[in-house]
């Protein structure tokens, strides 16, 4: 990876003069010196992006925490938006045992929250995303891979062999390239295909770069390096709801569209046939000024009518945040930011400690509104703060 070095504040200046740098010094200093930091002690995922803050390099802080357009301003707004809902608590209820397993397409999860594909992960740990499928296994938490990890989606699924795993790619160009990916995510046993569609460009973000880490590409099919907003981009504009009928077509594994926003959007995707709806923003990095990701839910959970599941990610910060997210209606909820933090912070353990923190974060919340059971936690327990 290639990025250009940042300016006083904290962005990227804005020229084409990228400056080639070798992977091992985006690992700072900090990091090699501090592997031994005890990221038992963090009580909360503020504290460990504080941590993961001091050891990330600049440039891979940027990259991971950046969202798009001039203000980020959908990236501020996906965890603005969740501070504005407030808890309605039911008590008397017993819920002195709570119990967080759920199923997700079928497939039995201990908690109702995974984690979303993040591209890059070797920037913040060299343990990299077997360290983060090592510590979904843990927990025996979802973990969703990314077509842009640093190693292999063999590697991340022999790291982590019996838990349950979803492979996130994208219609590219020619499809074969897409075929292949999926081809291989199914030998390797992953569970379900994610299609992002909220990316058919990227947009303008605060920083350049480029990419040389892409370990599940064949050579054949993908091959030099990719630039951000450069004609070396891989993503592919011209992808269509036919797209999805084709791939539903070449494979039997379950189909999710990540970066849904609108009713219209859910109800066409049901009619193609979807396994599942990802209510998402792409963390603010994709339209600046979308709608808030939790904003979004509600309406797309009512227009889909229980004809397939629903999810949500943007904006996750704390397990209050999830226990709202299942309150609006999602079957799961998805962290990106934090388990990269967890990774940067300590590796395996420091993921592990975000999963904690945050299911221990849902357990304490579903006591205090009187939910034993996620099926007691229901839309009546959250309103608006503007509730009247
Ligand atoms: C550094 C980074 C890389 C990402 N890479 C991908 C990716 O490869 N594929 C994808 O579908 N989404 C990607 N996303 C979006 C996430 O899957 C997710 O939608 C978003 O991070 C959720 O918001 P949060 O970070 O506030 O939890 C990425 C997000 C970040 C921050
Ligand atoms: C050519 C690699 C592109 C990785 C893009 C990952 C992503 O979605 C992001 O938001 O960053």
């Amino acid at each position: 990876m290639e990025i250009n070095e940042p300016t006083s504040n904290g962005h990227a200046s804005d020229n084409n003069n990228i400056k080639a740098i070798n992977d091992d010094e985006y690992l700072s200093d900090f990091l090699r010196n501090h592997r031994d930091f005890d990221v038992d002690k963090v009580q909360s995922v503020r504290e460990i992006r504080e941590i993961a803050e001091n050891k990330l390099s600049q440039n891979a802080s940027l990259y991971y925490n950046c969202g798009s357009g001039l203000h980020e301003q959908t990236l501020l707004d996906n965890e603005l938006a969740f501070k504005q809902y407030r808890f309605r608590p039911r008590v008397l209820r017993d819920v002195a045992v709570r119990d967080m397993t759920t199923s997700v397409l079928a497939s039995k999860v201990d908690l109702p929250f995974g984690i979303s594909p993040t591209a890059l992960h070797k920037y913040a740990h060299d343990d990299a995303e077997p360290a983060v499928a090592s510590a979904a296994r843990h927990l025996n938490a979802l973990l969703v891979c990314s077509t842009f990890s640093s190693k292999s989606l063999e590697e991340i699924a022999e790291s982590a062999p019996k838990s349950i795993k979803w492979f996130q790619t994208y219609i590219f160009e020619p499809r074969d390239i897409t075929l292949n990916l999926v081809k291989r995510a199914e030998k390797a046993g992953f569970k379900a295909i994610v299609i992002t569609v909220d990316h058919p460009l990227t947009p303008k973000r605060p920083y350049k770069y480029k990419y040389t880490v892409l370990n599940n590409f064949l050579p054949e099919l993908f091959f030099g390096n990719f630039g951000m907003g450069d004609d070396t981009e891989p993503f592919n504009a011209s992808v269509t709801w036919d797209d999805i009928d084709w791939l539903r077509g070449v494979t039997a594994l379950p189909i999710v569209v990540k970066g849904v926003l609108t009713p219209d959007d859910a109800v066409i995707a049901v009619q193609h046939g979807v396994h599942g709806i990802w209510v998402s923003n792409h963390g603010g990095r994709q339209l600046d000024g979308a709608i808030a990701s939790v904003d979004a839910l509600p309406d797309i959970v009512a227009a889909v009518e229980g004809h397939c599941e629903v999810y949500v990610d943007g904006g996750v910060r704390h397990g209050y945040d999830v226990l709202k997210a299942l309150a609006l209606g999602a079957n799961m909820v998805f962290i990106g930011r934090p388990p990269i933090w967890g990774l940067a912070a300590g590796g395996e353990r420091g993921v592990r400690r975000v999963l904690e923190i945050l299911r221990d974060e849902l357990s304490e919340g579903m006591a205090l509104t009187g939910c034993a059971e996620l099926s007691d936690i229901s839309k009546e327990m959250v309103v608006k703060k503007t509730y009247r």
